[in-house]
């Protein structure tokens, strides 16, 4: 996968980006992120990128000028003939999920422009964003750290990325449930064990606790996903015993 993202602050993504598994994948070559600086492209004799919003009020609004030319001069360097898949993040977007992810690490290019300040001049986002995503409720002071969020999830969803392929399929938002808890050695750390079970070497009933805890869980914190996730005959039991014992 391709990805192009242009922002005012490249050194902003040398730290989560670069290192670990998302750096790993880029020396592999399954993943090749370019980071273009949008102040290249304005132009402005004093390399200014942003001004004051028409109507008032307070904070600065990045131009369009820059980030047009440097989308327009971004777009040539890919190889798709149509519109890349063009991202930008702004609480006002769609709001981000793990099914968002699954679709866009399916694309072979992508685009992310990142706002910063008050954001960009809403004609960026008319004319060249295609999708316009939030990462939660709250206001951050640039775009940069939402499209590390969004890279990072895509990314390790491209096969190879992760060591074993399976290691994503059980995770949140996978099952349709929260994740069971997760234990590793040592088996009594500090006087607090490990459940027995996880280490009986009976796989059968380990996947059952796994289950039983995930319903739990779930049920307790996001009781909104039990309504959509397909429930086996044991899986509705166990709710009903979790709600006759709260
Ligand atoms: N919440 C969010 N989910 O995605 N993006 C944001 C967010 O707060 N963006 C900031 C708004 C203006 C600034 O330019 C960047």
């Amino acid at each position: 996968m391709i990805i192009k993202v242009l922002t005012l602050f490249p050194e902003m993504f040398q730290g989560p980006l670069n290192v670990s598994i998302i750096k790993n994948a880029q020396e592999k070559g399954l993943l090749d992120i370019e980071y273009i600086n949008i102040r290249d492209f304005t132009d402005s004799k004093h390399k200014k990128v942003d001004d004051y919003p028409y109507g008032g009020g307070a904070g600065m609004v990045m131009t369009p000028q820059p980030i047009f030319d440097c989308y327009e001069s971004t777009i040539k360097t890919l190889h798709s003939s149509s519109k890349p898949r063009t991202i930008y993040c702004s609480p006002k977007g769609k709001t981000f999920h793990q099914e968002m992810a699954i679709e866009m690490a399916k694309e072979k290019e992508l685009v992310f422009i990142c706002g910063h300040y008050e954001g960009v001049d809403q004609r960026v986002i008319d004319e060249l964003i295609t999708d316009e995503i939030s990462i939660g409720d709250f206001v951050l002071t640039g775009g940069e750290l939402p499209v590390a969020v969004i890279i990072d999830t895509i990314a390790r969803l491209i096969p190879g990325v992760l060591g074993q392929q399976e290691s994503f399929q059980e995770e949140s938002f996978y099952s349709g449930l929260l994740e069971y808890p997760h234990y590793t050695r040592p088996q009594n750390f500090r006087g607090l064990t490990v459940p027995s079970v996880l280490f009986s070497g009976n796989h059968k009933e380990i996947e059952k606790w796994r289950r039983k805890k995930s319903l739990e869980i779930t049920l307790h914190r996001r009781p909104d996903l039990i309504e959509k996730a397909e429930l086996t005959e044991e899986d509705k039991k166990n709710i009903n015993a979790f709600k006759n014992h709260c």
